[in-house]
């Protein structure tokens, strides 16, 4: 019989060597009963990983080697994911999650875009998140000479410090610092060699249109009138917009004009508003130009109806989105 329940799928991305297999190895080891199906995709023709990962029964890695994931991703991830739904489907194959280990060199926007546009895909997999080791020893030098890896840093909804114990607290500090102007809302952990509970990077449901907004604090607080600087090296930056009620049309209109002109320097949004005149909370999350909205909890009396965006994206004209998000207010 088909099992129609949606598979939870992880994206697992970081730079090169930056602890993927270390930290999945764990995981496989602390729960030897889960099934689990691994897909991985390893640049160029070299392909140890597979080798490297310790076998477990349950435990299926499937290996897409035709080079770079974002470049095969249309085709050959489609591809391998539709083959193992269907093994599924016919008993030859059983996995209760997908873990998707993408090439150190990836670009996750065509990773997460795979599951948002093909309906098929869409209707038997559920992203649960997408997950970012970041090396603390090797991570300033990778995102000062990769866009890639800052784009992995800014997709995260996760991010996972590695090799902290090959840096000292100050360092650590900083990079941390440099995270968080990348992305404010993903939150931040450590592993020790990979030693994590399951629950750190399993189950997160960051892609569910819930409620929570969670925003480092600091950054709802800090005053944004820096965006004339061009001091930053990282063009991949959070910014926090805040406004009162919103109208619902204003608020639709603007988000559509948005996402239509800027969407592809959009690479994460999520957004909590209060819509005049409506009770529940309007919740909007989106990729790119692929977006969602849903009405989510009711606001309740000792809350205050406030409405907050949070983008992560690239050279965006801060100021005029941020007027324009306060033009939507209703008056
Ligand atoms: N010192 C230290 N080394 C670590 C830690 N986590 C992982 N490593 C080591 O870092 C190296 C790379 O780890 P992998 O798990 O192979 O990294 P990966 O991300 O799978 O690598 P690629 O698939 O090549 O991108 C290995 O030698 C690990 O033992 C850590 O917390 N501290």
């Amino acid at each position: 019989m088909t099992d129609m329940q949606l598979v939870p799928v992880t994206v697992l991305t970081g730079f090169l060597g930056s602890g993927k297999t270390t930290l999945i190895n764990y995981l496989l080891e602390q729960h030897p009963e889960e099934k689990i199906a691994i897909v991985e995709n390893e640049f160029g023709a070299v392909n140890i990983d597979s080798a490297l990962l310790k076998p477990q029964t349950g435990v299926e890695i499937i290996e897409l080697s035709s080079g770079c994931i974002c470049c095969s991703v249309r085709g050959e991830l489609t591809e391998a994911l539709h083959d193992l739904l269907s093994r599924r489907d016919q008993g030859t194959l059983k996995f209760d999650r997908l873990i998707l280990e993408t090439t150190g060199l990836a670009d996750p926007a065509p990773v997460v875009q795979t599951f948002f546009v093909d309906e098929q895909l869409r209707e038997r997999i559920a992203l649960d998140a997408v997950v970012t080791l970041v090396d603390c020893e090797h991570a300033n030098r990778q995102m000062d000479e990769n866009r890639v890896a800052v784009s992995q840093v800014g997709f995260a909804d996760r991010l996972i410090l590695t090799k902290v114990d090959r840096v000292d607290a100050a360092a650590k500090t900083k990079l941390v610092e440099r995270l968080r102007k990348i992305n404010a809302r993903a939150e931040i952990i450590e592993a020790d060699h990979g030693r994590l509970p399951r629950a750190a990077w399993i189950d997160v449901a960051a892609f569910n249109l819930d409620d929570a907004l969670k925003v480092d604090p600091s950054f709802l607080e800090k005053p944004q009138d820096d965006e004339n600087e061009h001091s930053w090296e990282d063009n991949i930056q959070s910014r926090v917009y805040q406004a009162g009620e919103l109208d619902i049309g204003l608020i639709g209109n603007f988000m559509e004009e948005t996402i239509e002109r800027f969407g592809n320097d959009m690479l994460r949004y999520k957004g909590i508003f209060a819509i005049a005149g409506e009770p529940r909370r309007l919740i909007v999350q989106g990729v790119h130009k692929v977006v969602g909205f849903d009405y989510g909890s009711e606001w309740q009396p000792e809350e205050t109806r406030g409405s907050t965006l949070v983008i992560i994206g690239r050279e965006l004209p801060v100021k005029d989105i941020r007027e324009g998000f306060r033009a939507c207010e209703d008056h």
